[in-house]
C-alpha cells in the first residue's frame, strides 16, 4: 500500500519511518525538505509539495506542529486542496482544536475526497515502537481503508463518529495530563523543600494508586534538569489554551486547567517552550523559591 506523510517533525519522522520499515511505500514531505533526507536513505519518496504528494498517493497522513499549519499545507499555494479528489483521502493526526478540524473536512468533502481526523495520545517513543493510541472521527471508510497503516503505527486506535469528536478527546487528554504535570511538579518542590527526597517520593507514588507511566517516566529526568524534548512545551501550552478554549464553548469552569495554562505560559516566556514540556517544573521551582 502506497501511503503520501507530510510533516517529518518529532513524530512523523518515527511514524513514517514505521510505515516504511513494515512494507508500505511511503512519499513524503516536510516544510523543510532537508528532513526528509533519513527517510529516504529508507527508501521514502519525496514530494516536492504537499499537492505532488496528494496527486500521487490514495490516502495522505500529516501530522504538524499546530491549526495555523494543518491549515496552511492544506488551503495555500502548492497544498492539498490542489490535487484532492474523490478517489482520495486525507487524514489528519495533528493536535487541533474542533473548529480547525471541521473546516479542513469541509474542504475537503467539497471536492469529493474523504476526510478524517486522527490525533494521537503517545509521545516520542510510543512513535517510534507504533505504540501510539489513536483516536478518530470523520469518515468511517476512510478509518476502515487505514485500519493496516493504524495497526503499524498504533497499539488500539477509537473511531469516534463525526469530525471534531477526535480532536475533543486529544484535547481533553491533554488538559489532564498538563493539568498532572503541575501537581506533580509541585509534589516534588514540596518533597524537597520540606525535607524529604523527592526521589524516595518517585518509589512512593510508583506503588500506590497514582501510579502512572508519565511519573515513572518523565521524574528521575526532571530531578536532572533533563528536559530532552519528547513532547514539545510549546505543543502542551498549545493544547492548554485549545482545550480552555472548548471549556469556554461548553461554559465549563476549569479553576485547575486554568491556573495549569498560566503555568506553561509562564514557561514558554522563559525560553522552555522547545525542551519537553516537564520543564514547567522550572516554573514551580522559581516560584517556590521566590515565595
Ligand atoms: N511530540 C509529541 O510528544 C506529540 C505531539 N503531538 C502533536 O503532533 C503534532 C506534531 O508534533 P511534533 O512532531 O512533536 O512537532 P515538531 O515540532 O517536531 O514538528 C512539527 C512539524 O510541523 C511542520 N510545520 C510547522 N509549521 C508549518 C507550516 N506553517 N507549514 C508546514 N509545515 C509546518 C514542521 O516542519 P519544519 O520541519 O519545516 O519545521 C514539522 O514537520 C503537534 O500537533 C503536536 O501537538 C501529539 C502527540 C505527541
Ligand atoms: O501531545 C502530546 C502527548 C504526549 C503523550 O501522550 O505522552
Amino acid at each position: 500500500m502506497e501511503v503520501g506523510f507530510l510533516g517529518l517533525g518529532i513524530m512523523g519522522k518515527a511514524m513514517s519511518m514505521n510505515l516504511l520499515k513494515n512494507g508500505f511505500k511511503v512519499t513524503v514531505w516536510n516544510r523543510t525538505l532537508s528532513k526528509c533526507n533519513e527517510l529516504v536513505a529508507h527508501g521514502a519518496s519525496v514530494g516536492q509539495t504537499p499537492a505532488e504528494v496528494v496527486k500521487k498517493c490514495k490516502i495522505t497522513i500529516a501530522i504538524l506542529s499546530d491549526p495555523a499549519a494543518a491549515l496552511s499545507v492544506v488551503f495555500d499555494k502548492d497544498g492539498v486542496l490542489e490535487q484532492i479528489c474523490s478517489s482520495k483521502g486525507y487524514i489528519d493526526m495533528s493536535t487541533v482544536d474542533p473548529g480547525t478540524s471541521c473546516k479542513i473536512s469541509e474542504a475537503i468533502t467539497s471536492k469529493g475526497g474523504q476526510f478524517l481526523e486522527a490525533p494521537v495520545s503517545g509521545s516520542k517513543q510510543p512513535a517510534e515502537t507504533g505504540q501510539l493510541v489513536i483516536l478518530a472521527a470523520g469518515e468511517k471508510a476512510l478509518y476502515d481503508a487505514a485500519v493496516p497503516a493504524f495497526g503499524i503505527l498504533g497499539n488500539k486506535s477509537f473511531f469516534f463518529g463525526q469530525v471534531g469528536n477526535g480532536a475533543k478527546m486529544k484535547l481533553v487528554v491533554n488538559m489532564i495530563m498538563a493539568s498532572m504535570m503541575i501537581t506533580f511538579s509541585e509534589g516534588l518542590v514540596l518533597a524537597d523543600r520540606s525535607g524529604l527526597n523527592p526521589h524516595d517520593l518517585l518509589d512512593v507514588l510508583d506503588l500506590g494508586a497514582i501510579a502512572n507511566p508519565m511519573f515513572k517516566g518523565k521524574g528521575p529526568a526532571m530531578l536532572q534538569n533533563n528536559y530532552s524534548p519528547a513532547c514539545p512545551l510549546k505543543y502542551a501550552q498549545k493544547d492548554m489554551r485549545l482545550a480552555l478554549a472548548l471549556g469556554d464553548e461548553n461554559a465549563l469552569p476549569m479553576p485547575v486547567a486554568a491556573a495549569a495554562s498560566e503555568a506553561f505560559k509562564k514557561a514558554r516566556s522563559m525560553g522552555l517552550g522547545d525542551l519537553d514540556f516537564s520543564a514547567v517544573f522550572e516554573t514551580v521551582k522559581v516560584l517556590k523559591h521566590s515565595s
